[in-house]
């Protein structure tokens, strides 16, 4: 089988600061300011072509730094990522230039994505149409709301016709409507056998879209495997987490974060 993505230890290193003062200090002198934080720790992760892989995980476990480092948006910091073919990514707040107004968006991305004058003037109107955007289209995306955005973004990045479409908690906002629509073309996109990315909070669409499930668990892989085999292990430990008092969150957090940081050293 063909790879679509072979991710090799994979480590992301963020630096935590205490206020805008130490990361200017940071940036102008050689000393050493703020704190390492590793958002990812030796993650290894490849998918087939025409594999639909979700990722789950709990709040801050990395899932949408690891879909950024894939759509090559954010640089990882150790190891290396292959990705075959050109990637797309929907997500709530990334990839539109918030002065320029919609139209202008599309034009810019569809340029970046490499596509003629001739072939962004047949496209534009039904990205315009799916976004659902009516005479919004020509005001800045400043002036829109959260799920206007992720409609433009949405309809930019299905009809672009990507090998790789990377959708992270895209479809949690906006109206059940759009998100009708939107699982629509996902599922045609399945059909074509192309590669896709799902990020959600909703373990029913992970089920129902998803065959393949990465879980991560504060930067690092939890387990990797089919959705029977991932989700129920997942729904468990949920369940366990639920019932944990915030104290003993911070505690199982600190412990992982510290193993992760650990194999860090250790590699
Ligand atoms: N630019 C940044 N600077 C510092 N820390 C960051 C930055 N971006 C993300 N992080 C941290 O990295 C960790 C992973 O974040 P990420 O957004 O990838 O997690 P997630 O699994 O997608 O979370 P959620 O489910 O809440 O969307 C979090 O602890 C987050 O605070």
């Amino acid at each position: 089988m063909e790879k679509a993505i072979i991710a090799k230890n994979v480590t992301k290193k963020y630096k935590l600061y205490n206020g805008t003062k130490e990361r200017l200090l940071d940036l102008l002198t050689p000393k050493n300011y703020g704190e390492d934080f590793y958002a990812l720790t030796n993650v290894n992760f490849e998918a087939e072509k025409g594999d639909i892989v979700g990722f789950i995980g709990i709040n801050g476990s990395g899932k949408s730094t690891l879909s950024n480092i894939i759509a090559g948006i954010v640089p990882e910091t150790a190891g290396t990522v292959e990705v075959n073919g050109q990637t797309a990514l929907i997500a709530v707040a990334s990839g539109l230039k918030w002065d320029l107004t919609g139209r202008d968006n599309i034009e810019l991305k569809c340029l970046m994505l490499g596509f003629s004058k001739e072939e962004i003037k047949a496209l534009e109107p039904e990205i315009i149409e799916f976004s659902e955007l009516g005479k919004f289209i020509d005001q800045p995306v400043k002036s829109y709301s959260s799920g206007m955005k992720s409609r433009l973004g949405f309809a930019i990045s299905v009809n672009v016709d990507p090998d790789i479409l990377i959708i992270d908690e895209a479809l949690s906002v906006g109206d059940k409507a759009f998100a009708e629509k939107s699982l629509a073309k996902m599922k045609e996109f399945k059909q074509k056998g192309k590669t896709m990315i799902f990020v959600s909070h909703s373990l029913g669409q992970m089920k129902e879209f998803c065959e393949k499930i990465l879980w991560l668990e504060f930067g690092t892989v939890r387990d990797y495997g089919t959705v029977d085999e991932v989700i129920p292990k997942y729904e468990q430990f949920l369940k366990q987490w639920q019932k944990m008092s915030k104290a003993e969150k911070d505690a199982y957090k600190e412990e992982a974060i510290k193993r992760n940081q650990t194999a860090n050293a250790v590699n």
